[in-house]
């Protein structure tokens, strides 16, 4: 008997909108991300110990597992549909439920073709067309990368961004996606949410004009970083974050990473974290965020 073939579906046949050369399989582009993030972070080390010959030596091993070019492409592998996505659908959830982005014709009856509501800042940015990136009308974006792909993403690092000088250049929302367990040292860590607190706009549940939700940090880490480290667990995480001013508003855990909406509600405190070791097992791993 003929086997009856099945009906592939519109979107089956049409082209994604990026698609890469050749598709790499998960278990080569995990490889690829781990060794990166293994080979920073022994670079870094290398740099601490003042080992400039050792940390050449690493450089060119990075280059040679394909360098930041290729781990942005399996990265950007993990943001398809059938690998989890792309984690700015968990934001543009949570801020449709706060209220931040509204409906299509609520928006057209209150703008007479102004500027956007709200401005997000996206430090580590893959692609213009993410889900937070479809809503132009109520969220401004401004995309920036070590290393751009494209228009629409600016090729800059965010520790070296210049902070805001006037109003005008801070934003409403911050997001980190994927990007502080990309930075290899603790210290650097913490000087990255830190340095978050100040691209925020700092009139924070004292305007009207501004959703008290805002401004935020979207946080995204893989999610061993917070469950298997030694020297992190979720409940220091969040005391980090309410040292730096923040309050959690939403969180979501799934097999792999672990999504977090904090708003800035005060100004950071001065209080200081340490690398202390959290809990301990033979299979943890040693995630560490040190604020100074
Ligand atoms: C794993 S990718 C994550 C991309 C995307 N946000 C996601 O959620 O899939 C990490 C990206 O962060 C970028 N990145 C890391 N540190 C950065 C910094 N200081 N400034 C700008 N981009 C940075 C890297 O270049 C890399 O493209």
């Amino acid at each position: 008997m003929a086997v009856k073939k099945r009906q592939k579906t519109l979107s089956h046949g049409r082209p994604p909108l990026s698609r890469p050369k050749e598709r790499m399989s998960s278990q080569q582009s995990r490889t690829i991300i781990r060794t990166h993030h293994r080979l920073q972070k022994e670079h870094a080390a290398a740099l601490r110990k003042g080992d400039a010959r050792l940390a050449e030596e690493i450089s060119r091993a990075i280059e040679k597992n394909g360098g930041l070019k290729v781990y942005q492409a399996a990265s950007k592998q993990g943001q398809s549909k059938d690998r989890g996505g792309d984690s700015s659908k968990v934001l543009v959830e949570w801020l449709r439920e706060a209220n931040v982005i509204q409906s299509d014709n609520v928006v057209d009856e209150h703008m007479d073709g102004g500027s956007a509501v709200y401005r997000c800042l996206e430090v580590g940015a893959l692609s213009p067309e993410n889900e937070i990136s479809k809503v132009p009308k109520q969220i401004q974006m401004t995309r920036i990368d070590l290393n751009s792909q494209g228009p629409g993403i600016e090729k800059q690092d965010f520790m070296k961004r210049p902070l805001p000088s006037s109003p005008d250049e801070d934003f409403d929302i911050v997001s980190l996606s994927l990007v502080l367990n990309y930075v290899p040292d603790p210290t650097q860590r913490g000087e990255m949410l830190k340095r978050v607190t100040r691209f925020l706009h700092r009139d924070m549940g004292r305007s009207t004009t501004r959703n008290s939700a805002l401004p935020a940090l979207f946080l995204v880490l893989p999610l061993p970083c917070v469950e298997n480290s030694r020297y992190l667990d979720e409940q220091l995480l969040l005391q980090i974050m309410e040292n730096l001013g923040f309050a959690l508003t939403n969180k979501k855990t799934t097999p792999k990473l672990c999504y977090y909406l904090f708003s800035m509600t005060r100004r950071p405190n001065l209080t200081k974290t340490d690398k202390r070791k959290v809990r301990d097992g033979p299979l943890m791993n040693n995630f560490c965020i040190v604020v100074e």
